[in-house]
Parts: structure tokens; sequence; C-alpha cells
């Protein structure tokens, strides 16, 4: 058995998202590439190609673990591209997606025939964090003003509008996108390409799969472009979970469990978003709090119902661990980082990466 905390991506239930993804861009025409910054574990990455067109990016070193590792389509973007690392990126990408109109005249020339494209913010979202909302006040991701894109669109293949968080309500993708085409119309008509970011949740059950594909491809059509989506959470949503084992119990009031990982070092989206993670299930009797083992108070993925009552050496799986977290995992407490495995449609499991001490210190100096 594999020693704890390790992630496992289990290749069944990632399989369940890839079909949706091919769904999705055979019934709407859409070509759809992973972001990168929620999910770059490249182990899994050839199961995933023949599923999806590609990969995006948000910085020098994405783009290039897309363009070495994934392969296919690789798009380029990322808020402010450096001077040092711009020929980098240009050398491994299809096209260049520039955050601002200043970036674009700054590196165009560089870029010469690449694809240019440039980030649009339409300032509407369907964000309920502040903090991930693309639409907030004094926003620096992307260029809203319509007539500044205009008096430079004949630079310009493309845009890119991420304007979605989490939005598992089609009406509201919808509603959203018919206000872009109300104020960018103009714009649109003069592209070759728009892509719709990532933040639409169409692979969790219920979406309106159907309704929103043809919505996809009214647009291409009308506009006469190739639609683009970027999906990272919808990627990895319900695929990954975070195998620990308990350290300590205790009981303060509520019962306590004390795990060998931590929220700030290993699901960091759980403190920043103030989220608790699916733990244990429905029907157990016995209701723990489970802590991580960080000297931070509040690290504490959240509560759940176990049949049993807990014991030291008990192992739990904490639920939807594959978003965000393997590329956000750090040292914090000098914690060790959960090895990375993979289940095997067949139930085997093999991990594929593990950490010691010797990553700890290699990674400060
Ligand atoms: C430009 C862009 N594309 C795609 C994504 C992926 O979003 P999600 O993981 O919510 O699908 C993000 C998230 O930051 C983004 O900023
Ligand atoms: N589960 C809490 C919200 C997660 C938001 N993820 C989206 C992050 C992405 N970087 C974005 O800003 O859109």
């Amino acid at each position: 058995m594999l020693q704890t905390p390790y992630y496992l991506i289990d290749k069944t239930a990632l399989q369940r998202n890839l079909e949706i993804i091919d769904y999705v861009r055979k019934n709407s025409g859409a070509k759809l590439l992973l972001a990168l910054k929620c999910f770059a574990t490249w182990s899994v990455f050839d199961s995933m190609k023949p599923y999806m067109d590609g990969t995006t990016s948000s910085s020098l070193y994405e783009v290039k673990l897309g363009y070495q590792k994934f392969g296919g389509e690789t798009h380029a973007y990322s808020v402010a591209f450096a001077d040092h690392e711009i020929d980098e990126v240009l050398a491994n990408s299809d096209k260049i997606i520039f955050n601002s109109i200043s970036q674009l005249e700054r590196f165009e020339a560089r870029a010469g025939n690449k694809p240019k494209g440039l980030r649009l913010n339409p300032g509407i979202s369907s964000s309920s964090f502040d903090l991930a909302d693309p639409a907030r006040q004094f926003s620096r991701l992307g260029e809203g003003n319509p007539e500044r894109i205009l008096a430079i669109i004949d630079r310009l293949d493309g845009v890119m509008i991420h304007n979605n968080c989490e939005n598992a309500d089609f009406a509201r993708f919808d509603e959203l996108l018919a206000q872009v085409e109300a104020r960018y119309s103009a714009i649109l008509h003069q592209l070759k390409w728009v892509s719709l970011g990532g933040g639409i949740s169409f692979t969790k059950p219920g979406y309106e799969l159907d309704k929103f594909c043809q919505r996809l491809r009214q647009f291409a059509q009308t506009y006469g472009v190739q639609v683009y989506l970027e999906p990272g959470e919808a990627t990895v949503r319900y695929t990954t979970t975070l195998e620990v084992s308990v350290l300590d119990t205790a009981f303060n009031g509520k019962h306590l469990a004390i795990v060998d990982s931590s929220t700030e070092a290993h699901m960091l989206d759980l403190l920043i978003y103030r989220e608790t993670a699916p733990i244990g299930n429905e029907t157990g009797e016995h209701r723990y709090q489970i802590c991580g083992k960080t000297c931070l108070a509040g690290d504490i993925f959240g509560e759940g119902n176990f049949d049993a009552p807990l014991q030291v050496g008990d192992r739990l799986s904490i639920g939807d661990a594959g978003g965000y977290t393997m590329v956000k995992k750090n040292w914090f407490n000098g914690v060790n980082m959960p090895a990375i495995a993979i289940k095997e449609v067949d139930g085997s499991i093999r991990a594929v990466r593990e950490f010691g001490y010797d990553d700890y210190v290699n990674s400060l100096s």
C-alpha cells in the first residue's frame, strides 16, 4: 500500500469528463484546450490528448509544458510577458494572447506572423468570489473599451474572454455571452477566433449540454469564428482524491481527526475561497472535523460523517482534489508533499511521483 499522503487520479472518472469534452467539441465545433493553471499533471496527458485539442497557459513554463508534453494546439497567454521570456514563449506556442494593448505593442514585432490575440474584459462575470472575479473593480485582466480595441483590430486575429467562474447555469452563460455580443459585435465580426475561456461547469451532472453546444455553434456561425474553450476545473472535477491517514484524534467540543496533510500546503483553494472538501459519507453516525497537521489554526479540510469512530492509522479520502491542488502545493511547515498516483481503469494504483526531504531542501537554499 502506498504511503499517504497522495493525490489519487482516477482514470475512470477522468474518462467520464473527457467523453463530455469530446461530445462538446463534436457537437459545437469548438476546440477545447486544457487550462494548465488548473491541472498540469503530465503523466495523464496521454489519456487526455485524444479528447482535447491542446493546452492554454498563463506563463512561460506552462506554455513550454503544454507544447512539449501535450502537443496539439498551444496557446500562450500571460498577464504580462517579460522581455527575456518572449522569444521562448513564441517558440513554444501556436498563438499568443496579450493581456493589454501595451503588451501587444511591445511584442508584436517579435511575434512576427504568429497569430495574435488580446484578452477582452467585458466587465461582467459569473464569479461569486471577488478574488477570482475578472470583472472586479480596477481589474487588470484584459481590455474592455471597444473603441480602443477597434483602433488596433487589424493587428488582431482573435480575442480571449474569460469571465465565467464555476458557472453551472447554462442560462447565465447564455445571458453573459449575449451581453458580450451586444457590446462587442463590431469587434467579433472582424476576428478569426474567439476563446471563451474556462469557468464553465459543463461536465457537472445535469448541465444543459445540448443547449450549450448549440449556443457555441450559433456564436461561431454568427461571427465566422473558430470558438475555443479553456476548461480547467471542468476537465478534472470529481476525478481526484487526496488520500490521507489519521495521525491523532481529540475531542474539543467536536470530534477532531488530525491527518498527515494540510489545506494550506496541499489544497490551498479551500483556504483562499473559504470552502470545505467533500469528506466521509451521508449516513455515518460519527461526525469529525478533519484537520491538517500544520501550525495554522484554521488548517481544516471540513467535516464529515463516518461509519465508526476514527482511529490513528485510518485512511481517509478527501474529495475533489484535482483542480488547483497539485499545481499549487508548497512546502509550508516542511510537511512532505503528497505523492501523485494514478488509479488505472482495472483498479490498480501506481505512484508516478514521490517527494522527499531532498525536494524540500532543493526548493530553498
Ligand atoms: C484565462 C483563463 N482560462 C481558463 C481558466 C480555467 O478556469 P477553470 O479552471 O475555472 O475552468 C482560467 C482560470 O483562471 C483563466 O484565467
Ligand atoms: N472553488 C472556489 C473558486 C475557484 C475559482 N477557480 C477559478 C480560478 C481561476 N484562476 C479564475 O480566476 O478564474
